[in-house]
């Protein structure tokens, strides 16, 4: 089977199983109190973190490869729309930012047709529009989608609701990983928010909520980048067995030609 690997894969927190055998929920080496998972993403090392006690996972964060903003204030033609101006920015993977209301629409109550269809358009916009460059790979700089928003960027207490339209107009179901990270990294660059002021993001989709902060100052090529931490939850919703059979030629990996 081919699977097709998204760039950054935040839902790869939802998928610490650390588990074998037969007893679901068991942990094998777990780290008290939190395991440290290394995620080798295509997009670089995401760092996940599971709080683990009495054999039971609780919250799960991970600190972000290098977010930077793009560009801000882009304006686009989209079909249907006429001109839009979007921020830019890179998460793990790259999303075009827009206040839904640009479109008429609430990220929390409009129909999720209408938010799909306007994000696709602008992603679309964006995609033959706007050259994409990420400093350290090729097959990183493109647009991976669009993320509509509340508007409410300025630092709060309060949530702030956002919906990720991504891929081949997919929405979902989180706030998403790579997408909270990208946006963190916009609300940074703009000086909205201060390293470790830490600000609560929910799905418009669903209502499920993620907190986000930049950590740490760094930098990708020539950009201005942070380190952002993302923290949920998740919940174990499968389990896979891999093993490794003591004759299997192959079991050490191969190189084709
Ligand atoms: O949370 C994430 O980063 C993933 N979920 C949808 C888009 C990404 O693949």
């Amino acid at each position: 089977m081919e699977t097709e690997l998204p760039p950054h894969a935040g839902d790869a927190l939802s998928v610490v199983d650390m588990h074998t055998g037969g007893e679901p929920l068991r942990i094998i080496r777990g780290g008290y109190p939190e395991t440290q998972v290394n995620i080798h993403c295509p997009c670089g090392l995401v760092r996940a973190f599971v709080e683990y006690s009495h054999g039971r996972t609780g919250a799960v964060r991970f600190l972000s490869v290098p977010a930077f903003a793009f560009a801000t204030g882009v304006t686009v033609t989209v079909e249907g729309f006429g001109e839009v101006t979007v921020d830019i920015s890179y998460g793990g993977a790259f999303y075009a930012f827009v206040d839904a209301q640009r479109f008429g629409l609430d990220v929390t109550a409009s129909r999720s047709r209408d938010l799909v269809d306007a994000a696709t358009a602008v992603t679309s916009a964006v995609k033959s529009q706007v050259k994409l460059h990420h400093p350290t790979s090729d097959d990183l700089a493109f647009l991976y989608g669009t993320i509509l928003t509340d508007g409410k960027d300025d630092y709060s207490s309060e949530p702030t609701a956002n919906i990720c339209v991504f891929a081949e107009a997919q929405v979902d179901r989180s706030p998403t990983g790579s997408g909270v990270t990208a946006r963190v990294a916009l609300q940074y660059h703009k000086g909205l928010i201060q390293l470790n002021q830490r600000r609560t993001f929910q799905s418009g989709a669903t209502g499920s909520r993620f907190t986000g902060k930049a950590v740490e100052e760094v930098e990708c090529g020539d950009f201005k980048a942070v380190v952002v931490e993302v923290a949920g939850r998740a919940f174990y919703t499968g389990v896979s067995c891999f093993v490794q059979e003591p004759d299997d030629e192959l079991t050490h990996g191969f190189l084709l030609k």
